[in-house]
C-alpha cells in the first residue's frame, strides 16, 4: 500500500515581498519533491502564492487587498505559478496538474465525490496534482481564505497518512518569533486547546494569509481527521524527506483519534451552519462529556431561520463554540418549546421529527 502525503507551501516560501515568483525557490522545491516521491510515496501539493505571484505584474504596488483586485492578480498568478511548476517539475520528469476548488465544492457531496475521483485517477498515473483555492470565482464570504484549512480538508478527502504544512519559520513557538525573539519553539503538540491558540499569531509576511493560527485550524481538521501533521520550514537540501522521517525543523502535531465518520467531518468542517443555539451548562456537559443528544430544556435561545433538517452551530453562554449539529425542529417550534422538559415539549408540539433538539449521532464537538 502506497503512503500519501499532502505538502502546502505558503506563498511567502515561493514569492518575494515586492511580489513575484521566486524561481529558484520552486526550483529547488521541484527538486525535493521529486526526491520525496518514489514507489511507495504518493505526493499531492496545495500551493498558495497566486495573488502574491501576480499582483506586481497588472500594477499593484503591494498585495492588493480588495476582492476584485486579489480575484484579478490571482487569474494572472496562478497561470504563471503553475507555468514554473510544470517547467520546473519537468525536469524530473514530473508531469503536474491544477486542480482548484472552492469552498461549495466541499460542502456539495458529488462535487467532493468528483474532485476525489479526479485526484486519484491523477495520481494512479503518476500526476502531481497542484491544488489552489479558485480565488477568482470565491467570494469573500465563502473562501477558505487561507490554504492551510483547504490542505487540511484535501488530507482528509483522499485519507492523506501525513500532512506538511511549509512555511517561513520552523514551526510553532511560544510566540510569534517576529515579535518576541525569547519565544520558544514546541516540538510537538498533543491536544490542541485554547492555551494553544493563545499563543499563535496571524501572518508573518506582506504576501502570508492567516499565520500560525490558521495552521493550528488545519492541524485540528486533519487530526479529526486521523492524520498527524507538521509545521515547520524545509529550505534545504533534504529537509522535506525529513519531516517525514521525524527529524524535521519544525512542530509536529500527534493525533489521538482514527478517523472521524465522513458525515462528521462533512458536519464539522464543510457545512454551512445556518443558525445557532446557545445551550445552559447541563446541556454543554451532556453534549461535551456525556455523549448525548440535546434536549429543548437545556436550549436557551435561537437564532436564525433554520428548518428542521438544517446545520446549527451550539454555543454555551459564553458564547463559546462547542459544536455543531443538524437541528431537528425549524426555528419557530423550538423557540416554542425552549427550556421546557421532554414531557412537556410532548404536550405543546402536534408533530416533530423527533424530541431531540440535536441527536448525539448528527453532532460532532469542536470545542478547543
Ligand atoms: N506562535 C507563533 N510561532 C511561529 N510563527 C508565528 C506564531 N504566531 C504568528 N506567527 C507567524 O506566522 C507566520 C507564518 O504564517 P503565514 O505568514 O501565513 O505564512 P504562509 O504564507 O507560509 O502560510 C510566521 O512568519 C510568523 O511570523
Ligand atoms: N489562494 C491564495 C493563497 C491564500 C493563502 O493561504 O496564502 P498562504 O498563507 O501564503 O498559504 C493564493 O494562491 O494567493
Amino acid at each position: 500500500m502506497q503512503r500519501r502525503i499532502v505538502v502546502k507551501i505558503g506563498s511567502s516560501s515561493l514569492t518575494s515581498p515586492e511580489g513575484g515568483l521566486n524561481r529558484e525557490a520552486i526550483r529547488y522545491f521541484a527538486f525535493e519533491l521529486a526526491a520525496l516521491r518514489s514507489a511507495d510515496t504518493q505526493v499531492l501539493l496545495v500551493s498558495s502564492g497566486a495573488v502574491a505571484a501576480g499582483f506586481r505584474e497588472i500594477g499593484y504596488p503591494e498585495r492588493p487587498k480588495l476582492l476584485h483586485e486579489k480575484q484579478a492578480s490571482a487569474a494572472v498568478g496562478q497561470a504563471l505559478l503553475m507555468q514554473t511548476y510544470r517547467e520546473e517539475l519537468a525536469e524530473h520528469g514530473i508531469s503536474a496538474a491544477q486542480i482548484l476548488l472552492t469552498r461549495s465544492d466541499f460542502q456539495n457531496r458529488s462535487r467532493m465525490g468528483n474532485a476525489s475521483m479526479a485526484l486519484e485517477e491523477l495520481l494512479s498515473r503518476g500526476v502531481l496534482p497542484i491544488i489552489n483555492e479558485n480565488d477568482t470565482v470565491s467570494v469573500d464570504e465563502l473562501k477558505f481564505g487561507d490554504n492551510d484549512t483547504l490542505s487540511a480538508l484535501v488530507a482528509n478527502l483522499i485519507k492523506a497518512d501525513q500532512l506538511i504544512i511549509l512555511t517561513d519559520t520552523d514551526g510553532l513557538y511560544t510566540a510569534d518569533p517576529r515579535i518576541n525573539p525569547a519565544a520558544v519553539r514546541i516540538e510537538r503538540v498533543a491536544e490542541i486547546n485554547k492555551d494553544l491558540y493563545a499563543i499563535a499569531g496571524g501572518a508573518g509576511s506582506s504576501v502570508g494569509t492567516g499565520g500560525m493560527r490558521s495552521k493550528i485550524d488545519a492541524a485540528k481538521i486533519a487530526s479529526r481527521g486521523g492524520i498527524p501533521v507538521f509545521v515547520g520550514k524545509a529550505d534545504r537540501p533534504g529537509d522535506l524527506r525529513q519531516t517525514l522521517e521525524d527529524r524535521g525543523r519544525g512542530t509536529y502535531f500527534e493525533t489521538h483519534s482514527s478517523a472521524l465518520p465522513r458525515k462528521k467531518q462533512w458536519l464539522g468542517f464543510m457545512s454551512t451552519p445556518i443558525g445557532a443555539l446557545i445551550v445552559d451548562a447541563g446541556a454543554e456537559e451532556a453534549l461535551i462529556h456525556g455523549g448525548r443528544s440535546l434536549l429543548p430544556v437545556g436550549v436557551r435561545g435561537a437564532e436564525g431561520h433554520f428548518q428542521t433538517g438544517d446545520v446549527v452551530e451550539v454555543l454555551n453562554g459564553q458564547g463559546e463554540v462547542l459544536g455543531r449539529g443538524i437541528v431537528n425542529y425549524d426555528a419557530a417550534q423550538l423557540r416554542d418549546v425552549l427550556g421546557l422538559p421532554s414531557t412537556e415539549v410532548m404536550k405543546r408540539l402536534n408533530e416533530v421529527h423527533r424530541l431531540e433538539v440535536i441527536h448525539r449521532d448528527e453532532w460532532i464537538s469542536l470545542k478547543s
